[in-house]
């Protein structure tokens, strides 16, 4: 695992449009295609902005880009908390990568067919042959961890986080009176890279215990993202970083 410590939100926006762009022209030498799934959130939106302006824009070639979510919540995509609505605002209506590459979350279909619509999805894209969860998935997935510990859409106490063989949930998140709909663990943990950005004072108390404390994902469940073959990148803020020991 790598920590990498910025000073600020925005430093961190900046390291991190860095290392994505860095990342994709690397695989990009010896592969055609880069596959990404983008997470929601607020601390993402920085970073998308970033990405869609100079110099960054120029240097990803976004034709070349699959682009997925790790996770969306249960709205219209015009709802201003649905995940790909938000990224589309923010970066995809400004670059041009081809829609049929694009792979959002239905939320006009019922969250269980939602799920199921979008396991299919991967499974074609990833060319399932009989190896299931054990072929390997993202070039790069990108994950926020929330102040409760969650990413993805694994929260606390919820049995998704248990989960070692569906490649996608929907369930009801009660503590939100939301559907939520979300890759799980044995998916994300066969990306090559995961990066989480996480920023702020209120992500202090609940990173040192993903990071240094007790195993216990029920109650942190980010704590379950342990790529298996790939990398492991935590980027976060000073304020977040400032409750760790190991730095
Ligand atoms: O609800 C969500 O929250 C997490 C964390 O978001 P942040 O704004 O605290 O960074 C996010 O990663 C996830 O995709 C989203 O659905």
């Amino acid at each position: 695992m790598q920590l990498i410590v910025t000073k600020n939100p925005t430093e961190l926006a900046k390291t991190a449009a860095k290392f994505i762009t860095k990342r994709i022209n690397d695989v990009l030498k010896t592969q055609d295609r880069f596959t990404i799934a983008l997470s929601g959130g607020s601390t993402p939106k920085a970073l998308h902005e970033l990405l869609a302006k100079s110099p960054y824009v120029e240097q990803v070639p976004w034709a070349q880009l699959h682009i997925f979510w790790g996770d969306e919540r249960y709205v219209p995509i015009d709802d201003s908390q649905n995940n790909a609505g938000m990224a589309y605002d923010t970066l995809l209506g400004h670059v041009y990568t081809p829609e049929e590459q694009i792979h959002v979350w239905r939320t006009d279909l019922s969250p269980d067919e939602a799920a199921a619509d979008y396991d299919r999805i991967l499974h074609d894209y990833f060319g399932e042959t009989g190896a299931g969860v054990d072929s390997p998935t993202f070039d790069l997935i990108l994950l926020g961890m929330g102040d409760d510990g969650h990413t993805l859409s694994l929260f606390p106490g919820t049995d998704v986080v248990h989960e070692t063989t569906a490649w996608t949930k929907a369930y009801f998140l009660t503590k939100q009176d939301m559907y939520r709909l979300t890759l799980t663990a044995p998916v994300a943990n066969r990306a090559r890279c995961v990066l989480f950005l996480v920023a702020g004072p209120q992500k202090a108390a609940p990173l040192k215990e993903v990071l240094e404390g007790e195993s216990n994902p029920d109650l942190y469940p980010s704590q379950v993202i342990k790529p298996v073959d790939g990398e492991l990148v935590w980027m976060v803020d000073e304020k977040a970083a400032s409750d760790l020991t190991k730095r």
